[in-house]
This record gives structure tokens, sequence and C-alpha cells, in this order.
């Protein structure tokens, strides 16, 4: 977090936080967006989609009319895919043409192909530009002795994924 806040302070200082032209600035802040939804796809399953007609997939026989649900969570973990796979890392992205809008397989939070997600770009600055403005104006600290390494980063499972208990976190009011 505190790159993440540096590199905002530094990029936006004097400036309205507001716009997307800033936001293009923010390498490493969208690399630590890429590498949250790399380990922490919402949507762990994609959309459930159902085959057409018989197909063979690296020799295994798909019949028509077979429900397929793609596992972005597993395939944003594999290790063959992914150094330090388990790792968060958002360096990964950092110069690095890998990005969710389609062409590569390995990350697919948005999914790929054809019904692929509309809503990327609406998504993306969505999370950008309100997280940028949180960095920028606040520190925050977490409550009650917990630790970034103690605090309980499971996940609940089910149509989409979300954190088992509420992240609860104290902003210090900055003057940057
Ligand atoms: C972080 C936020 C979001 C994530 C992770 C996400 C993820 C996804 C995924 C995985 C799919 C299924 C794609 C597939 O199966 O290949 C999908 C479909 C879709 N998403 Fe999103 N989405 C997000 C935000 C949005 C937003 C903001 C909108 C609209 C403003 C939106 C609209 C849609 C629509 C309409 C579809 C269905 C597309 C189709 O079936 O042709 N999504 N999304």
């Amino acid at each position: 977090m505190e790159k993440a806040q540096a590199e905002v302070r530094r990029v936006c200082k004097g400036r309205e936080l507001g716009d997307e032209s800033e936001i293009h600035e923010l390498k490493y802040l969208s690399s630590v967006v890429k590498e949250t939804l790399r380990l922490h796809p919402p949507g762990v399953f994609l959309l459930p989609r159902e085959s057409t007609e018989t197909c063979v997939i690296k020799g295994y026989e798909i019949p028509a009319k077979t429900r397929i649900m793609v596992n972005a969570w597993a395939i944003g973990r594999d290790p063959k895919h992914w150094d330090e796979a388990e790792t968060f890392k958002p360096e990964r992205f950092l110069d690095s043409p890998i990005d969710f809008k389609g062409a590569n397989m390995n990350f697919i939070p948005f999914g790929g192909g054809r019904r692929i997600c509309p809503g990327i770009n609406f998504a993306i600055s969505s999370i950008e530009l309100p997280l940028a403005n949180l960095l920028y104006h606040f520190d925050w600290k977490l409550p009650n002795g917990i630790t970034p390494e103690n605090f309980d980063k499971t996940g609940k499972f089910s149509a989409s994924v979300r954190i088992s208990e509420n992240l609860q976190l104290i902003p210090i009011s900055c003057q940057t």
C-alpha cells in the first residue's frame, strides 16, 4: 500500500485527482488492481457456458450441450503460468503486456472471447479513481492489533467471491 500511496501522492501532487488522465500515469496502482483481480477474481467460475456441438480439447471429448464452468480463480494461481503464483506481487505487471482485456488466457477475471465483460473500462475506473483518492487523502491503519500478516484474507465462495470478514480500516486525514 505504501508504494501505491507514494505513487499517487507524487504523480497527483498539486493537481485535482478527478479525471482519467492522472489515472493512466498511476502504473503501480493499476498493477495493484490487476494483482488483486488475479488472486481474487470476483467471478470465480465466470458465467456458465454450454457447448453447442461436440468438440475435443487437449484430448478430452466435450459432448454437445455440456455445462462448462471456467475456473478463473485457479487459472490466476496456476504456477505453470505465474511465478510465485500465491504471492501478492503487483510488480509482476509493471512493464508487462499481460492484461485482462481478452488477449491473455492465463488472466481472465473479466472472461474472454466474444462474451467478455463489456463493463471492463467502467469497472476499472470505478475501482482505480476512488482507490487513488482514498490513498491520496488518507493514511490507513488496521484496528485492534490486526496486522497485514494476521488479517484473515480467506474468501467466502459463492457465485462471486468476497472476503469472509469485512475489512475495517481507520482513516487518518493527511495534508498532502
Ligand atoms: C470488477 C468488476 C467486474 C468483473 C470482475 C466482471 C466480470 C465479468 C465476467 C467474468 C463476466 C463473464 C464473462 C465470460 O464468461 O467470459 C462478465 C460479464 C458481463 N459483465 Fe462484468 N464484471 C465487472 C463489472 C461489470 C460492470 C461495471 C458492468 C456494466 C456496467 C458489467 C457488465 C457485464 C455484462 C453485461 C456481462 C455479460 C456479457 C455477455 O454475456 O455478453 N460488468 N463480467
